[in-house]
């Protein structure tokens, strides 16, 4: 298949005018138009209620890129691409309209019949928009037909389940295009190639040698505009149903016997497969959940989560949640997958540390102080990079060791930060290449898995909430889940490819 005939598409965004399409997905278009990874062929309807013109339309186009780039005559010619509808998408006649004009954009832009049709709406819009595309005929084309859906994908396996037939009726599973923005990040990519493409790690990477693997995604921010989602979504279902499981499946996966979508999400599945599930009272020994309280973040004080807009005061959401993942194969038997992730933690960062096992003896190197375990860090956000913690023997007379750390940052090697984690699958999708979305059969088993813990969550009300103060890393209970192992969480402010 040629590539570029690939990235000729009429592409619909419905949503146009929200605050993701603006700051995420006209950035990455532009991006990639800069890059001449789009050709002149393209063209971009944006869908949603308010009345605007073309002009307003390709105005605000403008203004969202125009931090990505100085080059007005670009910008200029980037936005004349884009065409507004305004449409109410509830509303069955108006896509009788919509179809005509993209029918006409195609036929103008000379698009093949290509169609990327992107929801970036409330997730209830998703199955009527699917079933009106088909059932108005948007769908009926001469070349691909792609959709791409944002999360959340459901709120629970029933709805997921509900939400795919509408979709399916109108996709097939290989025309959906199911975004996990983290997916895209640079160094979560990069997991597959350091654990395969490295003959120092692939021996390693399994139960004989790696003693826990800890998962670390916290954010400072807080719940913002998006209490009222956030309430019935919670820490759970927000991060840990997609972006950690995700994470977690790429670094437990067997090596794919080829590197397509087909071999590396099958592998993703099994992982998922084998994931121990935690039910009852056994949650409280695999999982800890926590909500903010006030607090402080470079000397601003903050509001507890219950006094946030949207927000019931006696809140049960969790706005933290830490966890032992176990799975149970022959590779991963008894090595504990810890995650956390939170909001107004103490610091933006998403670290993956893989702790090796101890060498069974030091005898010649041991000091009053005890050696170091070897850590590998995998640096995702916001610095990227790779840092191994190793022993070295300290510089001078004796044979004392000492800890030292081979790093890997990857702005320092290539001058440049790396491209954006929508602009990347937006590319992706346009080349029709779905290995880092999501499979349904991925998603349905990571909600069968977060299910049930929502189910004994929702169903006991968490007297200690609030039970961490803004700007710290998560409640006690946290730490206790590895203490009770025998572990503790690396820090990850100390642990920055930066600062070594
Ligand atoms: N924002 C972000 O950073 C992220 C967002 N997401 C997901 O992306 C999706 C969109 O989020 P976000 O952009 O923040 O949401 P916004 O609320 O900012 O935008 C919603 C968009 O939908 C349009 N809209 C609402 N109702 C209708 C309707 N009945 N018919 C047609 N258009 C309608 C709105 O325009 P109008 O009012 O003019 O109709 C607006 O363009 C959600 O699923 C969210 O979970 C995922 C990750 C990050
Ligand atoms: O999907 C989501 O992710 C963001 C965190 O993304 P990041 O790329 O900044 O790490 C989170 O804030 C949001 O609540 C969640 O919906």
């Amino acid at each position: 298949m040629n590539q570029n005939d690939n990235q000729t598409a009429l592409i619909m965004i419905f949503g146009a005018t929200g605050d993701l399409a603006k700051r995420k997905l006209f950035p990455s278009l532009y991006r990639l138009f800069e890059k001449n990874k789009l050709s002149n062929k393209f063209a971009v309807i944006g869908v949603a209620r308010r009345p605007l013109t073309n002009e307003e339309f390709q105005q605000s186009i403008k203004d969202s890129v125009k931090s990505a780039s100085e080059n007005e005559d670009r910008i200029e010619e980037f936005a004349s691409h884009f065409y507004y509808h305004s449409h109410d998408v509830t509303d069955s006649d108006s896509y009788a309209t919509l179809k005509n004009m993209a029918n006409e954009l195609d036929n103008s832009y000379e698009l093949n019949g290509n169609r990327i049709f992107y929801l970036a709406m409330a997730p209830e819009f998703f199955g009527p928009i699917a079933l009106h595309l088909k059932s108005d005929g948007l769908t009926d084309v001469t070349g691909f037909k792609r959709l791409v859906i944002e999360k959340p994908f459901g709120h629970d396996l029933e709805s997921a389940k509900e939400l795919n037939n509408q979709i399916r009726t109108a996709f097939s599973e290989d025309e959906v295009y199911r975004i996990d923005h983290y997916l895209g990040k640079e160094m979560v990519q990069n997991i597959e190639v350091i654990r395969f493409a490295n003959a120092i790690f692939e021996p390693l990477w399994n139960n004989r040698f790696i003693s826990n693997i800890q998962v670390t995604s916290s954010e400072t921010l807080g719940v913002e505009e998006r209490g009222r989602y956030y309430e019935k979504s919670g820490a759970l279902r927000d991060m840990v149903q997609n972006h950690m499981i995700q994470m977690v499946a790429l670094l437990a996966m067997e090596p794919p016997i080829r590197l397509n979508t087909e071999e590396i999400r099958s592998e993703k599945v099994k992982v998922l497969r084998a994931l121990r599930p935690v039910e009852g009272e056994e949650i409280h020994k695999y999982f800890a959940r926590g909500q903010y309280g006030e607090g402080t973040i470079n000397n601003q004080s903050l509001p507890a989560y219950r006094q946030e807009t949207m927000v019931d005061p006696n809140s049960n959401t969790e706005t933290f949640v830490a966890g032992k993942l176990m799975i149970d194969n022959f590779r991963w038997a008894g090595v504990p997958f810890y995650i956390r992730t939170g909001k107004r933690m103490e610091t933006k960062s998403t670290k993956i540390v893989i702790q090796f096992k101890d060498i069974p003896m030091n005898l010649y190197y041991q000091t009053e102080q005890q050696l170091k375990p070897n850590l590998l860090v995998i640096h995702i956000q916001p610095e990227e990079g790779i840092t191994l913690h190793l022993n070295a023997k300290k510089a001078g007379t004796g044979m004392e060791a000492t800890p030292i750390k081979l790093n890997y940052a990857n702005k320092g090697i290539d001058g440049l930060n790396t491209p954006e984690a929508y602009e990347k699958l937006l590319y992706d999708c346009m080349r029709g290449d779905a290995t880092n979305f999501t499979h349904w059969d991925e998603v349905a088993l990571s909600w069968s898995f977060t299910d049930k813990i929502s189910a004994v969550w929702e169903n006991t009300k968490d007297k200690s909430f609030p039970n961490y103060a803004s700007g710290t890393m998560g409640p006690k209970a946290a730490d206790e889940l590895l203490e009770q192992d025998g572990f503790f969480w690396w820090p990850v402010t100390n642990l920055d490819v930066d600062n070594c």
